[in-house]
């Protein structure tokens, strides 16, 4: 990645998208104090509150932060510590666990959004290892150094799986369906964490640190430095908005499969990253994805005569692999979307 002044021209974003008018709103995407969770949870009654709280997220936003959501604190920030050791690491050292075309899971400088380049690094690895039978491999690549990396972050990475499962509860009660509903899709889940590093950019108002996308999997868990450049695009007039970094808190999005799943009762909304010249950025999304064998289609439960299905059915696996293909490099094709499935 270069850091002369000199612009890249396969960074630069077209005028339309580029980081203008972030609005730093105090109307900003809810944030949700989940400490009810743990104290007021008796056996399979979730608090009203809260499930209120969460569908409205959910429905207006697709977008929403946590407090208090169980995860110690230290953990977060040995998590950060050691995102931050790796990252600074020399380019000759991280580049021994690339990315390749056969394996799409390690570290990687060059990934493309909608075919233009990312202002970013990142580091990404499966929660669980496996070759599928569609050809999708999910095979991680540790570094040796910084040493204990690999412990700090898999532990990182189980701790917030434990969160992920019980916000799919939530979500759930939310559809009104029973609570776990939801966890046979995820029995044998591709789920993947990403370590994300943003450097200051030269050009913040040229290039992206992410270019606007929605993210494919069911649920993102995003931890954010305190930096802040994570903007949404707001639902209710179409504004990019600015979420605002709270100390210890995640940010929580939902993605296309559950909007699929949902019969479009939740979308999942458009997000990006602005870059600044100043300050390095550093962010970990989880994305808790289902298995690769799950035909993802709308719930039957929630589809009716009035209500008829909005979506045909795809296989998660071959979405999820051209996906990642198309990240991989600049192709000449636009990449694949859940709209190609969407009945007439
Ligand atoms: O770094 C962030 O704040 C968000 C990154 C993101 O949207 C993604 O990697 O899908
Ligand atoms: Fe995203």
């Amino acid at each position: 990645m270069a850091h002369s002044a000199q612009v890249d021209p396969a960074f630069v974003q077209a005028p339309e998208h580029r980081s203008k008018e972030t609005i730093s709103s105090a109307d900003g995407v809810p944030l949700i104090d989940l400490s009810p969770l743990f104290s007021q949870r008796t056996c399979n009654t979730f608090p009203a509150t809260l499930l209120a709280e969460v569908e409205a997220a959910c429905r207006n936003w697709g977008f929403f932060q946590v407090i208090n959501h169980g995860i110690p604190l230290e953990l977060l920030k040995k998590a950060e510590a050691a995102e931050k050791e790796f990252f600074g690491l020399p380019e000759k050292d991280k580049l021994k666990v690339r990315r390749d075309e056969a394996n799409r899971f390690g570290y990687y400088e060059s990934e493309h959004t909608k075919n233009v380049r990312d202002w970013k690094r990142v580091f990404d690895f499966a929660l669980q290892e496996r070759f599928d039978a569609t050809g999708l491999v999910l095979k991680n690549r540790w570094p040796e150094v910084p040493l204990g990396f690999r412990e700090t972050i898999e532990e990182y990475a189980r701790s917030v799986e434990k969160l992920a499962f019980m916000l799919l509860e939530l979500i759930s009660l939310t559809l009104n369906l029973p609570p776990k509903r939801l966890h046979a899709f995820f029995e044998e889940q591709t789920t993947f964490i990403r370590l994300n590093h943003y450097p200051p950019c030269p050009y913040p108002d040229l290039a992206l640190g992410v270019g606007r996308h929605k993210d494919s999997g069911a649920l993102t868990i995003l931890y954010q430095d305190s930096v802040g450049g994570l903007d949404v695009k707001r639902r209710s007039d179409g504004e990019w908005v600015r979420v605002k970094p709270i100390p210890d808190s995640f940010v929580i999005n939902i993605g296309d499969v559950i909007q699929v799943w949902s019969n479009d009762k939740y979308m999942s909304a458009e997000h990006r990253v602005s870059v600044n010249s100043e300050r390095d950025r550093f962010s970990i999304p989880f994305f808790f994805n289902p298995a690769s064998h799950i035909d993802v289609r709308p719930l039957p439960e929630l589809v009716s005569d009035r209500n008829p299905g909005k979506y045909k059915g795809y296989n998660w696996g071959e979405f999820f692999k051209r996906r990642m293909d198309s990240d991989f490099k600049k192709l000449e094709v636009e990449n694949i979307q859940i709209d190609h499935f969407k009945r007439a």
